[in-house]
């Protein structure tokens, strides 16, 4: 995409293809890590059968705000299709289109959060978790509140992916399908974003640019937008970890998930702090310890497994923040299983992580997998789906 993109170039640019599904996501994948597999080598997967549960039912379609400044064309041709001006939204080169700013009322609200304090989880061994429930508020009388605003906002507003990868695994290669939708902002520590329109990357310490370095060719790092940092500010406030990466998963069903993994990739640093969004429908969040090495010359027993660390099952709501920190990430595995709910309504949730990549090769990671070489989706208020998003020509 050319650097001098003009603002009329990007709210020309999104035209609503009709409906098309995409690939059947519920084949089980043996899907990885986020994005280490080639780092650090393969993770647990574990796609034990778990308890039926039905998802949450209370999607309520939350209007998104109306602006009022001097309109350009709305770029969303739905019957939600809203004037907006210019000044509202986040752009970067990078970006298949322009990112609104969060909707007035949210914004409005950002400074109340989180909407209650956090409580901390260390009774087992090497675990370090602050949870807050909820972080964003959840309303009364079955709203959903701010929280369902913001998912349904995010939903709507975001770029996904669905990204497919190969792994080799004893000199046999698998093809990776992740099971759910995903997408990236940021960059890491060593590096900044400069330039008018922040289409430059610039070395952290000297100001030296950096765009053409190899890891940030591969895929064009794009600077979070308001929206979410705004969220990630917050984030920072209430935790006093820093934060430069942005990741979100959406998952449309029961059927998206992410298998058991740690997010301990080296260029996160030896004590990673992770804060962790959950937004839409309920889901089970499964903690469990990595397997530690047997006694010398023996093997664990079941029992001796059990004496040290018990498994955890926290059913993330709308507005849950979970924050992950110390130990937590060298020595335990989290998922988020499949689960064969009902589903009758709106069980999509989506989840963002808030992550600080300490190097470059962390950069390079985080869109290689979270965003890959595929095409864009953008959801479709009216079909209720993602479906291919494609500029015009
Ligand atoms: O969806 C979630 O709550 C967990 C996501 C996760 O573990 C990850 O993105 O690494
Ligand atoms: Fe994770």
């Amino acid at each position: 995409m050319s650097k001098k993109r003009t603002i009329d170039a990007f709210f020309g640019a999104a035209i609503p293809k009709p409906p098309k599904k995409p690939r059947d996501v519920n084949t089980v994948s043996p899907e990885t890590s986020l994005g280490n597999a080639h780092l650090d080598g393969l993770k647990t997967a574990s796609n034990a059968k778990e308890p039926e549960v039905a998802l949450s039912q209370d999607a309520k379609s939350v209007p998104t705000e109306a602006f009022t400044k001097q309109n350009v064309p709305g770029s969303i041709k739905t019957e939600e299709a809203i004037p907006r001006n210019s000044d509202d939204f986040s752009m970067h080169p990078a970006y298949p289109f322009p990112i609104p700013h969060l909707p007035p009322a949210l914004a409005a609200e950002l400074p109340s959060w989180p909407a209650s304090l956090g409580r901390v989880i260390n009774d087992q061994p090497d675990l370090d978790l602050l949870y807050f429930e909820p972080y964003v508020a959840r309303g009364l009388g079955g709203s959903g509140g701010s929280a369902r605003a913001l998912f349904e906002f995010l939903r709507a507003e975001l770029p996904f992916y669905r990204v497919e990868y190969d792994i080799n695994r004893g000199g046999t290669s698998t093809h990776i399908r992740t099971p759910r939708w995903t997408t990236v902002f940021g960059l890491d520590d060593t590096s900044r974003f400069g330039g008018s329109g922040n289409e430059k990357i610039l070395d952290a310490k000297n100001g030296c640019d950096v765009s053409a370095d190899k890891f940030y060719t591969r895929y064009k790092p794009r600077s979070i937008p308001k929206c979410l940092d705004d969220l990630r500010r917050s984030a920072q406030e209430a935790t006093g970890c820093e934060f430069n990466f942005c990741l979100v998963n959406y998952y449309a069903s029961g059927a998206d998930s992410i298998s058991f993994h740690s997010d301990d990739e080296r260029f996160l640093g030896p004590l990673p702090a992770i804060a962790s969004f959950s937004l839409g429908a309920r889901r089970d969040f499964l903690l469990k310890h990595k397997p530690t090495p047997p006694p010398m010359g023996g093997e664990h027993t079941e029992a001796m497994k059990n004496a040290t660390s018990k498994p955890l099952k926290l059913p993330l709501a709308s507005g849950d923040m979970i924050l992950m920190r110390g130990p937590t990430q060298a020595n335990w595995l989290h998922s988020i299983p499949k689960r064969t709910g009902k589903n009758a309504a709106d069980g999509g949730r989506i989840n963002i992580t808030f992550r600080r990549a300490l190097i470059k090769a962390g950069t390079d990671n985080y869109y290689n997998y979270n965003v890959g070489t595929g095409p864009v989706y953008k959801w479709d208020r009216v079909n209720r789906e993602m479906q291919l998003w494609k500029k015009d020509l």
